[in-house]
C-alpha cells in the first residue's frame, strides 16, 4: 500500500523487543537538512521512548546520501552498534543524478546488510518534490525516521 494511503509512524510499542541495553548508530546526510533533521528527530525520539539511553545512540553526519554507505560501514567498525539507521533525503532535480544517487545508496546499503553482522536500516526518502519529503518527515504522512527506528529495534531480535 502506498505511503499516501497510510501513516508511516503508526506502531504499537508493545510489539517492540527489550532494547534498553542495545546500541544504535544513526548516520544522517546533510543534504536537504530541513528534511533529514526531521527524520533524525523522529528516530531519536522513538529510540528514547523505547528506553534507549543517550549514551547508546551514536549520531554521525555525512555530506550526502551517497556517503551514507561509507559512513555506515565506518560506524559499524568503530562503534559496534546492534543496528544502524541510515537517514537521507534525495529530491529529484533536472537531471538523471537523482536516479544514480538513489540506486547507489540503495545498492550500497543492501550490500552492507549482506556483509555486516548487523542490520542497516534504509531510512532514505527518495522524492520527486520537496512537498513529498516534507509530508514524510514529520508531516501528513508521518515520519520515516520513526519507521526506521522501529524497524531497527525489531531487527535487533535477530541477533540476541
Ligand atoms: N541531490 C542530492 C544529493 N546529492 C549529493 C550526493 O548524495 C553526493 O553527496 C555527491 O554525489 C558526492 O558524492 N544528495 C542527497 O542526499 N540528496 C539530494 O537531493
Ligand atoms: C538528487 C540530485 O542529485 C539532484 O538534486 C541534483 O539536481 P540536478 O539533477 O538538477 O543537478
Amino acid at each position: 500500500m502506498a505511503t499516501s494511503q497510510t501513516h508511516l509512524s503508526a506502531y504499537n510499542p508493545e510489539d517492540l523487543p527489550d532494547v534498553t541495553n542495545k546500541r544504535f548508530g544513526i548516520v544522517v546526510s546533510q543534504w536537504n537538512d530541513e528534511i533529514t533533521n526531521g527524520l533524525l528527530a523522529g528516530a531519536v525520539e522513538t529510540l528514547q521512548k523505547a528506553g534507549v539511553t543517550e549514551d547508546r545512540i551514536f549520531i554521525w553526519e555525512v555530506p550526502g546520501s551517497f556517503e551514507l554507505v561509507y559512513g555506515c560501514a565506518q560506524m559499524a567498525k568503530q562503534k559496534a552498534p546492534d543496528a544502524i539507521i541510515a537517514l537521507g533525503s534525495v529530491i529529484r532535480g533536472e537531471t538523471a543524478h537523482f536516479d544514480f544517487v538513489c540506486s547507489g545508496v540503495t545498492q550500497g546499503i543492501t550490500q552492507l546488510n549482506t556483509q555486516l553482522d548487523l542490520p542497516v536500516i534504509f531510512g532514505v526518502l527518495t522524492d520527486d518534490t520537496l512537498q513529498q519529503a516534507q509530508d514524510r518527515s514529520g508531516g501528513r504522512h508521518g515520519n520515516k525516521g520513526i519507521e526506521a527506528a522501529v524497524t531497527a529495534m525489531k531487527m535487533t531480535s535477530f541477533n540476541p
